[in-house]
């Protein structure tokens, strides 16, 4: 079965990228793309947009008109995210968030809108940060309690966002197999007379520079020895068709909230 994909924010960076990774993807068919109201996007051929060639679908700033979808796939900002999860929830569309940025609250009310609608959050749709997840909950299990955790990551110029998502997620697993509360533990960035690290703190420390598509690196450090576990993205099309995988996926579930580690079957993985 053919799943029907619209893509919102589908003039952005990751937009463009997803219009081409629903073309090329299997069992996808890309019915439909979101603007914002005014912008110079509006009513131009989603494929011109991508830079691949006509595809007779025109870019509409009308969400009403993305009904014809059965998924939608949203890469945007936080306010419209949460204007497309009401619409969502209004017409019982499955949705893929990969927007980040949100705070506890925020999730908190993204999880409740699972209870009227399939929804998938995920800051990072890539197979190998997902795994990497997976590795930092195995490492963090055996080391975490006595190595210095720290967690650096590196994005391009017009990245709006930090800490990145993927990297409050590292943080948030580490935290959570560890039995510590994120909240109080994270230390965002360093400067002045510090005093000896806390060896209970997991530290963050972020670069924003040129066209950087995506690093991530958690250090476990004990004297003498550092582990460091690197995931480097190097093209937004591993976001993209993870992203796609991730509609497929969610097309086919009940009203829920999930994430991307149901979609690759890495919650039931044995470790
Ligand atoms: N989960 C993952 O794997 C990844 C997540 N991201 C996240 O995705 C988000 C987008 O990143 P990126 O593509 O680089 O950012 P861009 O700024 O390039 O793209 C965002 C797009 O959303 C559009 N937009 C904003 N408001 C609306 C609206 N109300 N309706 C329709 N479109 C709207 C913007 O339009 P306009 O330009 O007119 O404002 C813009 O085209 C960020 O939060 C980023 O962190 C990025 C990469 C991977
Ligand atoms: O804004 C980006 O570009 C990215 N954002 C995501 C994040 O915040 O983790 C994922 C990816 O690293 C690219």
């Amino acid at each position: 079965m053919t799943v029907k994909v619209a893509i919102l924010g589908c003039s952005g960076r990751m937009g463009r990228n997803l219009i081409q990774a629903a073309v090329q993807a299997p069992g996808i068919e890309l019915v439909a793309g979101a603007v914002r109201a005014g912008s110079a996007f509006e009513q131009m051929d989603l494929g011109e947009v991508a830079g691949i060639g006509k595809l007779d679908i025109l870019a509409t700033s009308d969400i009403d008109a993305l009904a014809v979808a059965d998924v939608l796939i949203d890469f945007t900002s936080i306010e419209a995210t949460f204007e497309h999860i009401q619409w969502c929830k209004q017409h019982n569309k499955a949705l893929v968030i990969g927007t980040t940025g949100f705070d506890d609250e925020q999730v908190a009310q993204i999880k409740a809108a699972g209870e009227q609608t399939p929804v998938l959050l995920a800051p990072n749709t890539s197979v190998g940060v997902n795994l990497l997840f997976k590795l930092l909950e195995i490492t963090a299990r055996a080391i975490g309690d006595y190595t210095d955790i720290e967690i650096f990551e590196a994005h391009h110029r017009f990245k709006k966002d930090a800490p990145s998502g993927t990297a409050m997620k590292m943080g948030q697993v580490i935290a959570d197999t560890l039995g510590r509360d994120l909240n109080e533990c994270a230390v965002y960035g360093r400067e002045g007379i510090t005093d000896e690290r806390d060896p209970n703190t997991i530290g963050f420390a972020t670069v924003r520079a040129g066209d950087i598509i995506g690093e991530h690196t958690a250090f476990f450090a004990d004297l003498g020895e550092r582990l460091e576990i690197t995931h480097k993205a190097t093209t937004r099309m591993t976001f993209a068709n993870g992203a796609m995988r991730a509609a497929t996926w969610l097309s086919a579930q009940p009203n829920g909230f999930y994430d991307m580690q149901d979609v690759l079957g890495l919650k039931t993985l044995e470790i």
